[in-house]
């Protein structure tokens, strides 16, 4: 889209210095960008760059070892375990494959979170559950079906409500157009940019496709080997040098955003 908020845009979170590893193999290494507020940030970087371990340090679900990761201007190091409990309820996660509970109903895949962190009445909580059917465009008749019996597409919109369900300011998306068509995968970005737009999100989108990031984000990060690349828009991105750069936005798969 490449409509970037004004560089004053506050941070909603900031990732400085960050070090992420697991036994003695170290993934991420010094990296440091910002979040915007009210932005859509794309990441990407070639496969085992790190795009998804950075994503789940930032969610919290990963730990790391170096640096510091902000949200809303607050370091994570300094907040208390409660803290963290009630942040942990201003960001979704949607996972690669959706990840829904394949034994629960949509309806109930979506009203999981609000079991979880908030004392709600059953009729409240379906009620609201059925309002995030409807936002994210399933039809009711989706309530009562189980994950295997949806499509891809279906899948990934009833994990976005899932997502949706504690209405979080932050939205993670990992490769959230993965496995769809090309007009399944064109939907879903108008989604995003619709919900990003009406609800005041802020989104990081891990994703390979070139499509998304010309439709949907407002700025990109780029990772190589577990560290900063480059930032900027997608016209800056286009006209970076960097060979890894340059393969991505001008090799055979970039003529949709050639011209
Ligand atoms: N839990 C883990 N334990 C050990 N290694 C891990 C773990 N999670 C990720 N890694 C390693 O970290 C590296 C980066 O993985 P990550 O999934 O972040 O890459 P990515 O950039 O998202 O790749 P892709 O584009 O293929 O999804 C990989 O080498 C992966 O094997």
């Amino acid at each position: 889209m490449d409509t970037a908020p004004t560089p004053a845009a506050p941070a909603a979170m900031t990732v400085h210095d960050l070090n992420v590893g697991f036994g003695n193999v170290t993934v991420i290494d010094g990296l440091s960008f910002e979040l915007r507020t009210g932005e859509i940030l794309g990441l990407i970087g070639p496969s085992g760059s790190g795009k998804t371990v950075t994503m789940r340090a930032m969610a919290g679900l990963v730990p790391h070892r170096r640096g510091e990761i902000t949200i809303f201007g607050r370091p994570f190091s300094e907040l208390t375990i409660r803290e963290r409990e009630l942040l942990r309820r201003d960001w979704g996660v949607l996972f690669q494959q959706g990840a829904l509970f394949s034994s629960l109903s949509v309806l109930e895949n979506i009203e999981f979170p609000m079991r979880e962190h908030l004392d709600l009445s059953p009729k409240l909580r379906r009620e609201i559950a059925h309002v995030k059917l409807d936002l994210v465009g399933l039809p009711p008749s989706a309530a009562q079906t189980f994950p295997a019996q949806l499509s891809g597409g279906m899948i990934k919109r009833a994990a976005l409500a899932r997502a949706l369900a504690l209405d979080p300011k932050i939205l993670f998306l990992d490769e959230p157009t993965a496995g769809l068509d090309p007009i399944g995968a064109g939907k879903f970005d108008e989604l995003i940019v619709t919900l990003s737009k009406t609800l005041g999100l802020t989104v990081l989108m891990v994703t390979h496709d070139l499509d998304s990031l010309e439709a949907a984000c407002d700025r990109i990060v780029a990772l190589a080997d577990g560290k900063l690349l480059k930032a900027g828009t997608l016209t800056q991105m286009r006209a970076a040098t960097e060979p890894w750069l340059r393969d991505y936005f001008h090799g055979p798969r970039a003529h949709n955003l050639e011209g």
